[in-house]
């Protein structure tokens, strides 16, 4: 079963990363009246101008942030989680659509985003590729509801940039058992779950889930 994302969740707000609007704008077509950005955020060198001038007129709010050292989706969560007045939106999750995509480095950046808001925030960001969903699970204790129907077949942890002592499951087909777990010792991929309704994850570092999951955009 494919769920409709966009008029799954409700954003209290809505963010586009430079030429993330392009997309929109260009996927929405005659419904594009209806999906508003509040915000279009970043060095604003994609962004063309009919995307920029058409929601410009709808009130969408342009902020330019031109340093070189972060990339437009990571200056977007910072706008998000660190300024007036959106960090003080309630929120339980920001979801980001499409900062897992064709170019490895950006989506390798997007990543790394997930560990940099994880300094500043406590909420969680899920990032939705066409076919995966992705997150960073802090140390601690985690629990996976896997009866939505809108997961698939796979899914991972991945210790990317650090290395787990002591990372333990319950819920998956091949579970973890607090042995090392790190990139050249052992990562898991290609895992599933063993039926239960949810998966638990206790972990001491770092850890990136992802699963397969199915959703349409329009
Ligand atoms: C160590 C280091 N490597 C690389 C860069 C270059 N760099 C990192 S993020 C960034 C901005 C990327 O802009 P964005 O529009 O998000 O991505 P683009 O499509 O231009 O690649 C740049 C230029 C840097 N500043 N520092
Ligand atoms: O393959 C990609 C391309 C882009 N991103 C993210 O989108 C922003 C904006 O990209 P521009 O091409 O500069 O408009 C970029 O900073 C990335 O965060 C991506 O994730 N994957």
């Amino acid at each position: 079963m494919s769920y409709n994302i966009i008029s799954h969740f409700a954003a209290k707000l809505t963010v586009c990363a430079d030429g993330g609007a392009n997309y929109v704008f260009e996927l929405l077509d005659d419904d594009r009246n209806k999906y508003i950005p509040d915000v279009i955020c970043g060095d604003l060198d994609s962004v063309n101008s009919n995307a920029q001038n058409y929601y410009k007129d709808k009130g969408t709010i342009i902020v330019h942030k031109s340093d070189e050292d972060e990339n437009d989706f990571l200056k977007c969560l910072r706008l998000v989680l660190q300024t007036e007045p959106y960090r003080n939106i309630q929120c339980d999750y920001i979801i980001a659509l499409g900062a897992v995509h064709d170019r490895f480095d950006q989506s390798m950046a997007s990543i790394h985003a997930l560990y940099v808001a994880a300094k500043i925030s406590r909420i969680q960001i899920i990032l939705l590729s066409v076919k995966s969903y992705i997150c960073l699970l802090t140390p601690g204790q985690h629990k996976v509801l896997v009866n939505t129907e809108m997961e698939g077949n796979w899914c991972s942890l991945l210790p990317i940039g650090n290395k787990c002592n002591n990372l333990r499951t319950t819920g998956l087909k091949w579970n973890l058992p607090g042995i090392e777990f790190a990139f050249g010792s052992l990562i898991s991929t290609s895992n599933a779950f063993d039926g239960s309704n949810e998966v638990t994850i206790t972990t001491d570092d770092n850890v990136i889930w992802s699963m397969e999951i199915n959703y349409t955009l329009n």
